[in-house]
């Protein structure tokens, strides 16, 4: 697929006989209008414009993916939405089925009398449009967030400045702000859980509010990982360029992520000279300073550190109690009670919780979902109690790439298996594993969890949870094998 100009041209692969059928073509070409915006570039490049359209004689119109994962990617995720699309726009109602291309050629389609023109399908945009590039509407029924990726609660609003991140906060205003001159690549480093990806989705946000007209790509590097090996699979690593290429500025969260994915980190290198030469804008995260990142290729690290290399450092007692008194403030708005707690319990919470702003968060809201509008009148002595299990000092901080690895290691499976869409019992039961593990050994929430896991929504984490809980009790083998991957972990 191609984009200029507010002109989005599907080209199709002679491999599927491309069709575009009068006036089923026309139809489905408004379809695609809407689905893109609604989906977003990325998930529409990487599995509608794929997609080829058929109609026969007699009128029966078929959408034929590449591939069955497509097919069952659609079905899963847009075929409701484009049902509902396709019914309100095609005059003459007729009935619009979904097949693979072998299950297409396998029922005999080719020899049905469906027509097979070769016209390339064309989609007029509008040049700018009031829905951000990114924004997918919801899809079957889910609450989606307007962009992809992002989390609407992290702004700059919500982001809480001080001494440890002031430079980072200051960087990331004025890349959001389009100024001239400012370094590229930028990349924000700083230990786990103090602001990185706060700040990214803020930069995004704000970069969009200023301007709109502008293409903001933000993905995580599990993200960028899971789709290009998808793209790899699907023959559509043309569009995975084009797409991520098209950008006028490019975020990607935890590049780290990356680092010894060999053919990953040369599509991340090519994605970021193209862009820097553009010059598009691109920044970064990651967990250490490139030099530090002793894995990743050489060449990508050296680029990653052109521009400007920004670190956040963790944050000092006065901004944790910052922190929390403007937490506090957001969770007594929503809750609706007094926003103040005794000075004694504020200073315990942030002299105890100093490993990351997440588990101080994560303290903040045990307290208020026990005590609920209680929160602002308990004792130190009942926080602790309520605390304690959040309290056992010196446990090894385990993440979820370490759960992936051990996880994977334990199973003789490759990591990327466990972020990828494959679905056979042997690769989907240890991904559940691991992201029961996830949920037990970190504090990350459902929806983390599922990004870290290639971009999957928390329903999956939540349906992944429950089903190895119900397993668990009635499978030894599979409880033995939590309990050994959790013992080295623990170490
Ligand atoms: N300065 C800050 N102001 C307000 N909230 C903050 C600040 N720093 C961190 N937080 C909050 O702490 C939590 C963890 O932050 P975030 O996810 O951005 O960390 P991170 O550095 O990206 O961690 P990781 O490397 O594990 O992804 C978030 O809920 C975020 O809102």
């Amino acid at each position: 697929m191609t984009t200029k100009g507010g002109v989005v041209t599907q080209e199709f692969s002679a491999a599927f006989s491309t069709v575009a059928c009068e006036p089923a073509g026309v139809v489905w070409n408004k379809v695609c209008v809407v689905l893109k915006r609604e989906l977003g570039d990325a998930a529409f490049g990487s599995w509608i414009a794929p997609a080829v359209l058929r109609e026969s004689a007699a009128g029966d119109v078929v959408v034929v993916t590449p591939t069955g994962i497509a097919r069952d990617w659609i079905r899963r995720s847009a075929w409701r939405r484009v049902s509902e699309l396709w019914a309100a726009t095609d005059p003459t109602a007729r009935r619009l089925d979904l097949k693979s291309r072998l299950e297409f050629e396998a029922a005999g389609g080719a020899s049905a009398g469906y027509e097979a023109k070769a016209e390339p399908i064309e989609i007029v945009l509008p040049v700018s449009s009031d829905v951000p590039a990114l924004a997918p509407a919801p899809v079957n029924g889910a609450k989606a967030s307007p962009v992809q990726g992002l989390q609407e609660r992290f702004t700059f609003d919500t982001f809480v400045p001080g001494p440890a991140n002031e430079f980072a906060h200051a960087v990331a205003r004025r890349v959001a702000s389009w100024a001239d001159g400012h370094f590229n690549p930028v990349l924000f480093h700083g230990p786990y859980g103090f602001g990185k990806t706060h700040l990214l989705n803020a930069l995004a946000w704000e970069a969009m509010r200023q301007a709109p007209t502008k293409r903001v790509v933000y993905l995580t590097a599990e993200r960028f990982l899971s789709t290009f090996v998808r793209a790899v699979m699907d023959r559509q690593t043309a569009a995975f360029k084009e797409e991520l290429r098209g950008a006028d500025l490019l975020i990607i969260d935890d590049v780290h992520f990356i680092a010894g994915k060999q053919s990953s980190q040369e599509e991340l290198f090519h994605t970021l000279t193209a862009l820097v030469e553009d010059g598009r804008r691109v920044v970064f995260s990651s967990d250490r300073a490139p030099a530090a990142m002793t894995e990743m290729d050489a060449r990508l690290r050296s680029h990653l550190s052109a521009g400007l290399v920004c670190g956040l450092e963790p944050a000092d007692r006065a901004l944790r109690l910052g922190i929390l008194e403007r937490k506090l403030q957001a969770l007594s708005r929503q809750h609706g009670f007094e926003p103040t707690m005794r000075t004694e319990v504020l200073n315990f919470l942030a002299d105890r919780f100093t490993d990351s702003v997440r588990e101080l968060e994560g303290a903040l809201n045990t307290l208020s979902a026990r005590a609920g509008e209680g929160v602002s009148r308990l004792t130190l002595d009942e926080v602790q109690a309520i605390l304690r299990p959040h309290l056992r000092a010196g446990e090894k901080r385990i993440t979820i790439d370490d759960i992936q690895k051990a996880t994977s290691e334990h199973y003789g499976m490759k990591q990327a298996d466990l972020l990828s869409e494959r679905r056979n019992r042997a690769i989907a039961r240890p991904r559940q594993a691991a992201m029961w593990l996830a949920k037990q050994l970190t504090t990350r929430s459902l929806p983390d969890i599922g990004r870290r896991f290639g971009g999957r929504d928390h329903t999956t984490v939540l349906h992944a949870v429950r089903r190895i809980e119900a397993l668990r009790a009635e499978d030894p083998a599979l409880s033995q094998d939590l309990e050994t991957i959790t013992r080295k972990l623990r170490g």
